[in-house]
């Protein structure tokens, strides 16, 4: 398999606390990547390695083949932050064109991009009202459709149903894996929700900063001898 993204004995320390140690992953093009983790594990820190927001003391993070950070890149990575980067001033449209024209998107491309990333998060009816009126899962829907805007190849997405209804969670990940299966994207989602790292085809658990184990849902729980993701987690972390 190609490797859309790897990282290679990634290590990121701030001040005295490691936040990151010696990280190795390989995420394949076309696949959904799950970063699973506890509160403060390291997995936001190692996303933004990855997006190139932050560099690492040691180690090597490629993308597409290309070594990270890399401007060049912009274009192809979609990045959903945990905390929401809007303007609360302007609508949820003139938000949506602000983004898509920093990656010089054509008008009608623009417009196209623009209905489908609304329609993907329920957002159309909301467009014309100004983001300082929307609810926390409004912004969050706001935020999702940014990553998406400029259609990138690799989808990096933080935690990104904290706040969102069951059923639009629903269908946020039935498009996802639309998007892997016929499109051929890579996303790497970040979560706490073992039903959501269950949709995954490869998982990473992450525990202060080390990876302690990696493999697909089903493998895993049959490595552990576990029912349940949660139990594979306790497992790996007592080895
Ligand atoms: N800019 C920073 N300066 C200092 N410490 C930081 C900084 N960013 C993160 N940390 C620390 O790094 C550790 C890992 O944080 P990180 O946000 O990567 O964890 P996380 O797994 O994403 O947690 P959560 O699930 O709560 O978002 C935490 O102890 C955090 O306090």
């Amino acid at each position: 398999m190609q490797h859309a993204v790897s990282v290679k004995n990634v290590s990121k320390r701030y001040r005295k606390n490691n936040v990151l140690r010696q990280v190795d992953l390989m995420i394949g093009a076309g696949s959904v990547y799950g970063l699973i983790g506890p509160s403060g594990a390291g997995k936001t820190t190692l996303v933004k390695m990855v997006v190139g927001m932050e560099v690492p003391d040691q180690g090597e993070i490629h993308v597409l083949g290309q070594s990270m950070p890399n401007l060049s890149l912009m274009q192809r990575i979609g990045y959903m932050a945990q905390s929401d980067a809007l303007y609360f001033e302007l609508t949820g449209r003139e938000n949506l064109q602000f983004f898509g024209s920093l990656y010089q998107l054509k008008s009608q491309q623009l417009k196209e991009r623009m209905k489908y990333v609304a329609d993907l998060v329920n957002l159309e009816k909301d467009l014309s009202k100004k983001v300082s009126t929307y609810s926390g899962g409004m912004k969050r829907r706001l935020s999702l459709a940014i990553a998406f805007i400029q259609n990138p190849d690799v989808l990096i997405l933080d935690e990104p149903t904290v706040g969102i209804d069951p059923a639009l969670r629903l269908s946020i990940w039935n498009e996802l894996l639309r998007l892997k299966n016929e499109e051929g994207k890579t996303i790497i989602v970040t979560t706490h929700v073992m039903d959501e790292a269950e949709k995954c085809d490869c998982i990473a658990m992450i525990r202060e900063g080390a990876i302690i184990t990696t493999g697909s849902p089903s493998a895993l729980k049959k490595n552990y001898s576990a029912n349940n993701l949660d139990d594979v987690f306790l497992k790996a972390g007592r080895m």
